[in-house]
């Protein structure tokens, strides 16, 4: 059995989780012990015992554990993207691409270890001065989501331990293995006892710990906005008042206009809205397209869906790997039925797919005639649903693309730099895409989003500092009469 890991020690446990895979839930990835209240409470009291001493390391050691991290998860990428397609499902080249990514992004994380840095200023007394230093968090609490289950925790655990912070770490239920193994690697790397701990077990228990702990002072989360509002609350609700960064849902539109290149468009659209078998916070889940393009594009579409091979994640000739479980399944069957319900024409696939293995098989869907008051149009599906709204011009376009409550990430296909400019400077989202998918971003930027995707500063580039340190102002006089 895989167990947590607290205060250096892996600690075993009676309750057991079993790690299923979503394109045969015959096939048991392994089993990954539950922790208890009392193994999350010992784990926050591990990293507040161990936080002095890291806090205070010198850059270097930092620098070398995450480079000798980066090295191992590079190395090992075909194994763990294996692992990573077993428990999640997305193809094996996307998980190998997937452990290439957390390899880089602690690798970039290392480097930050060396390159933090301050300022210094003359002050207002005379002959004073200001200097302006970035100091360690403390505890942090990061609760990652199932969809990235390498890269997301990547790219949380490497900036909170680049710039001095202490970890609990509560992946989530769905896809322990993953987790473990990145543990296991930063554990390896020579990471002291404390520094990082590992909680597998319910976001309502182990979760619910951490969020309300005095001992931790904020949390990193990934995941939908109903758990990151109610973490909101109860990071605020606490003596301490956590830090917080909460990263969600997204409903992101990818415009694409008349004079766009035909095949790039098509390409940006599968890609971002179906690949990863859609479950990208990133994704385009809206097509908004003008009216002279429209027919082709949806024609194209639907010829290039017809040829995507939807299978198990690990088959060399998978396009699109299956929906992670039952439940998420459910919900994506349940927003088809949905759109059809509300007068959207369910223009290709939508249908539970049988394949040799026992697993959670969609074929992907795409909608026309969809409309913009429509819940397909407005809520996020997480799933292989894609609807397109048919538009007359830039201008309507705009409009509703950023008629929505999310601003994760939004796109546009157009040959235009008129449109191109104005789109990047008024589209109401984080991320800005142009002629390229809404998902897939680079690990040395800033990601985050806008009105109801995100709360907090952002994640990733050297902007990770910006929640992983605390400012401190210190004031210096010669002390001379
Ligand atoms: N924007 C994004 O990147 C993502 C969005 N989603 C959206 O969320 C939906 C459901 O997915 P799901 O994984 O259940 O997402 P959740 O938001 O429920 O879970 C994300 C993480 O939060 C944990 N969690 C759940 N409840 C609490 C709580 N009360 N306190 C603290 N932590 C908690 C989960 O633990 P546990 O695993 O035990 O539930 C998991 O580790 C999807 O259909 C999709 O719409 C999902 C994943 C990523
Ligand atoms: O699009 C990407 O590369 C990242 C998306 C992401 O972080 C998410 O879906 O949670």
């Amino acid at each position: 059995m895989h167990g947590n890991l607290i205060d250096g020690q892996w600690v075993q446990s009676k309750d057991v989780n079993s790690n299923i895979n979503p394109s045969d839930t015959s096939d048991i990835i392994g089993e990954y012990a539950r922790a208890s209240a009392s193994d999350a409470e010992h784990a926050v009291e591990a990293a507040r015992t161990a936080f002095p001493a890291w806090s205070h390391s010198v850059p270097q050691l930092r620098h070398d554990i995450l480079a000798r991290a980066a090295a191992e998860t590079y190395e090992r990428r075909e194994e763990l993207g294996r692992i990573l397609s077993r428990e999640e499902g997305k193809t094996l080249a996307e998980g190998i691409g997937e452990a290439v990514r957390a390899a880089q992004v602690i690798s970039f994380m290392a480097g930050e270890a060396l390159r933090i840095a301050g300022e210094r200023f003359d002050g207002l007394v005379p002959g004073s001065v200001a200097e302006i230093t970035r100091e360690p968090l403390g505890v942090i609490g990061i609760i990652s989501p199932w969809n990235f289950p390498i890269a997301i925790p990547a790219w949380k655990i490497a900036a909170a331990l680049a710039y001095g912070n202490c970890i609990v770490f509560k992946p989530a239920e769905l896809v322990p293995g993953c987790a473990w193994e990145l543990a296991a690697i930063l554990h390896r790397a020579g990471l002291p006892a404390g520094v990082l701990n590992l909680v597998m077990g319910s976001g309502s228990t182990i979760g619910a710990i951490l969020t309300s702990h005095p001992e931790v002072d904020a949390i990193s989360f990934t995941g939908s906005v109903p758990t990151g509002r109610h973490i909101a609350a109860a990071c605020v609700s606490g003596p301490t008042m956590k830090r917080m960064q909460l990263e969600m849902g997204g409903k992101n539109p990818l415009v694409v206009l008349d004079d766009a290149n035909l095949d790039v468009a098509v390409e940006c659209a599968v890609n971002g809205g179906f690949y990863s078998t859609g479950q990208k916070c990133t994704a385009s889940s809206r097509l908004i397209v003008t009216d002279g393009i429209h027919d082709r594009l949806v024609h194209a579409m639907t010829e290039r869906l017809k040829r995507l091979c939807v299978g198990h994640a690990l088959a060399p000739e998978t396009h699109i790997g299956p929906v992670v479980d039952e439940r998420q399944l459910a919900t994506d069957l349940e927003y088809i039925g949905i759109g059809r319900a509300e007068g959207a024409t369910l223009h290709w696939g939508g249908e539970r797919l049988e394949r040799p293995t026992k697993g959670f098989y969609l074929q992907p869907a795409l909608f026309t005639n969809v409309k913009p008051e429509m819940r397909i149009a407005r809520e996020e599906i997480f799933g292989p649903v894609v609807s397109v709204l048919r538009v007359k011009d830039y201008a309507q376009a705009l409009d509703m693309a950023n008629g929505t409550e999310f601003g994760l990430s939004a796109g546009i296909c157009t040959t235009s730099l008129k449109y191109a400019s104005h789109f990047k400077r008024n589209a109401q989202a984080g991320i800005v895409k142009v002629n390229q998918p809404t998902s897939g971003l680079d690990y040395h930027l800033p990601f985050g989003g806008r009105k109801g995707s995100s709360y907090g500063p952002r994640e990733q580039g050297h902007y990770a500092a910006d929640f992983y340190t605390i400012i401190k102002t210190a004031y210096t006089s010669a002390g001379d009469a």
